[in-house]
């Protein structure tokens, strides 16, 4: 569909290039949903621009459908690659009908009425989007999270084969969040489309994408199944601050600072959050005596350190002791 090689991208003033990333090579496949990660300014969005057309490429090739994307118009490209950028829309007075069916625009003009195959696509995009109980509401009438959905039915209506999204999930709930990225996924695979997604959501990526494009600076982009690129440990490329670590086993980013756990027994999963919460306690476990047993039903935590034995009836009281103890300020 789309393929890039050895592509870098960035700005261009007077005579001079800044580029941002340089050495990028991919290729963007159809069934797909791909995720681009990487952190706040590698050139996420400067990469997108470049893709549609925006930007000039500095170096390498950029080709859709083997053709190089500088020789396709606007227009043409607007028939191939719809987008939902992170702008808010500005027209309140319009219905998600007519928002809809303005995806279909590249295809008929401003002036252009709409053809019955041209309302069937606007009619299928409102139907696999599930917004057709809000289908005559005004958009001032609407949530954040249902005009997302809006925003994608009307790239779906420009019926590309490409969807591309910069951030599709930023400001939405965890719920909304996660419905976006489900539905993105369905569309790629249903329609059959390659779906782009921005995403700084590294949780919702990893349960939802077919794909990973790693942008990190100074690096080529690197690509691949999320589940391979956590095995491989490139999963880091993506948190430049050495604090930060992904840890393969829980699948959370976390510090990677070393710290010493006192001995704790007990259900895994107890341990696991007694754990969390004795880390962010800052409690220096180093040289310590402390034991602990965790009990379920009724959850208690048994406390030995040396002679003295104590049960503790939460984490939080747990914790709470070990703060007056030390003299930690938590
Ligand atoms: N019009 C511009 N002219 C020159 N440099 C720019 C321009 N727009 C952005 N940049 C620079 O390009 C770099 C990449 O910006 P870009 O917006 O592509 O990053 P990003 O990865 O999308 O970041 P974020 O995750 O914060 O959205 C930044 O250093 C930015 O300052």
């Amino acid at each position: 569909m789309l393929q890039a090689n050895h592509l870098s991208i960035g700005y261009s003033k007077k005579d001079s290039s800044i580029p941002v990333a340089e050495g990028l090579s991919f290729s963007l496949q159809k069934g797909k949903l791909t995720c681009l990660l990487g952190p706040n300014g590698v050139g996420k969005s400067t990469l997108i621009k470049t893709i549609l057309g925006q930007l000039p490429l500095l170096a390498g090739t950029l080709t859709l459908e083997y053709k190089a994307i500088a020789t396709f118009s606007q227009k043409e490209l607007a028939k191939k690659i719809a987008v939902v950028l992170t702008d808010k829309v500005n027209s309140g007075n319009l219905t998600v009908y007519q928002l809809v069916a303005l995806g279909r625009i590249p295809h008929t003009g401003w002036l252009g009425n709409l053809s019955s195959q041209d309302k069937e696509i606007v009619e299928r995009a409102i139907q696999v989007t599930k917004i057709h109980y809000i289908r005559d509401k005004s958009l001032s009438e609407i949530s954040d999270g249902q005009l997302q959905k809006v925003m994608i039915a009307r790239a779906l209506s420009q019926d590309g084969e490409i969807l591309i999204l910069d951030e599709p999930t930023a400001h939405l709930d965890l719920v909304n969040r996660y419905e976006i990225m489900h539905l993105l996924r369905e569309i790629a695979i249903q329609e059959n489309k390659a779906v782009l997604v921005v995403t700084h959501d590294l949780d919702i990526a990893i349960d939802t994408a077919d794909v990973f494009w790693l942008m990190q600076c100074g690096f080529p982009l690197v690509h691949g199944s999320p589940e391979d690129l956590i095995l491989e440990g490139k999963i880091n490329l993506m948190l430049p601050d050495e604090k930060l670590v992904f840890d393969p086993e829980n699948g959370k980013v976390q510090e990677s600072r070393n710290w010493n756990s006192p001995l704790i027994t007990g259900d895994p999963v107890a341990v696991k959050w007694v754990q969390n919460a004795l880390k962010k306690s800052e409690v220096d476990f180093s040289n310590s005596q402390i034991q602990l047993s965790i009990q379920q039903n009724p959850f208690q935590i048994e406390y030995t350190n040396g002679p003295e034995k104590l049960t503790f009836i939460s984490i939080e009281q747990l914790v709470s002791h070990l703060a007056i103890r030390t003299g930690s300020k938590r």
